[in-house]
């Protein structure tokens, strides 16, 4: 942590551009941190909670943490590893969920093998070098920044390895998608590998994880005749147990669980079919479980 002025402030890395960076702003606003004024602003002071917010390229949010100039920071795990830098997971935040998978033109079966002796393009050189060497492949690894798939169809490259995220972009540019996955991603809270976890990183993580668990479930309540109520709380056991709460009419309680977001409609339907009443979901925005 670095000194500013008097206070120890927390220095946190968020993406500052790219798929990671609207989801990272919009949680990190939720858990209740000052956001960017402007797009391009590169740092943000939040006094009220003695963080500071640098806004950096995705690419090398793993780096400034690794090296311990920053003490969390937000980024893929494919990205992280890419790095090579010394991170480590602390909070899955539920976005950017992606694969990373070499692909080659349509129409061909494509197998791994196939790619010894080819140029093969990619903005995640590490990954791809780590990947070839384990399974004795020699390719010509082409460092690319970005817009990895038109390499093709331009002449640069034969094959690629990249992030495929629903396949749109693949589908687009006529590449399908072969062999092993090279790996699962998602975005993450990190730290650095082996860093004491002091009070302010152990706090912004709760607060980030708060808002994880918050978009997971929803908030349930209804009305339940008492002759129902052992059977509706099988379909809804909470997290810890139920609330359940009397009514005017005598006969009926009144039961608030949480359940997870997925599966609500259904667990909605049942405790209709059951006899429930006033079956109500609402949002949570977050909480400390
Ligand atoms: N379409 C997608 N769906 C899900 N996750 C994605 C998608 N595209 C990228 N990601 C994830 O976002 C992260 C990379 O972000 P991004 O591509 O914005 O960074 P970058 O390529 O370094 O930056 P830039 O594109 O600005 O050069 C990776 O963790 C990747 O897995
Ligand atoms: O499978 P899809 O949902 O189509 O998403 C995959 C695409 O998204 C990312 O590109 P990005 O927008 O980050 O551009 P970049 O290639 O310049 O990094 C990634 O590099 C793929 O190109
Ligand atoms: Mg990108």
């Amino acid at each position: 942590m670095s000194d500013n002025g008097s206070k120890q402030m927390l220095r946190v890395a968020v993406p500052n551009k790219g798929a990671l960076a609207e989801k990272s702003a919009e949680m990190l606003a939720e858990a209740g941190y000052r956001g960017r004024h402007e797009s391009r602003d590169l740092t943000v002071l939040d006094n009220a909670n003695d963080v500071e917010f640098f806004f950096l390229r995705p690419k090398d949010i793993a780096i400034y943490v690794g090296s311990g100039e920053l003490d969390l920071g937000i980024t893929g795990l494919d990205l992280a590893w890419d790095s090579g830098a010394g991170v480590e997971e602390l909070l899955a935040l539920g976005f950017g969920a992606s694969k990373f998978r070499y692909a080659g033109p349509a129409g061909r079966d494509w197998k791994i093998e196939d790619l010894q002796g080819m140029r093969l393009a990619t903005a995640y050189p590490r990954l791809v070098v780590d990947d070839l060497s384990r399974r004795g492949i020699e390719a010509d690894v082409i460092r690319l920044d970005g817009a990895v798939e038109i390499s093709v169809q331009l002449g640069v490259a034969d094959a690629i390895a990249d992030v495929v995220g629903s396949g749109r972009t693949l589908r687009q540019h006529n590449l399908v998608a072969f062999g092993d996955v090279i790996c699962e991603s998602e975005a993450y809270l990190v730290k650095r590998e082996g860093a004491v976890q002091t009070a302010p990183m152990a706090q912004l993580t709760a607060r980030l994880k708060g808002v994880v668990l918050a978009q997971q479930y929803v908030m349930l309540d209804y009305d339940c005749p008492k002759s129902l109520l052992q059977q509706a709380l099988k379909v809804t056991p909470g997290l810890e147990s139920p609330t359940i709460a009397p009514l005017a009419d005598e006969n009926w309680n009144a039961v608030r669980a949480m359940v997870p977001r997925k599966e609500a409609n259904q667990i909605m339907d049942e405790l209709a079919a059951l006899g429930a009443k006033a079956v109500l979901a609402s949002d949570i925005r977050s909480c400390r479980l």
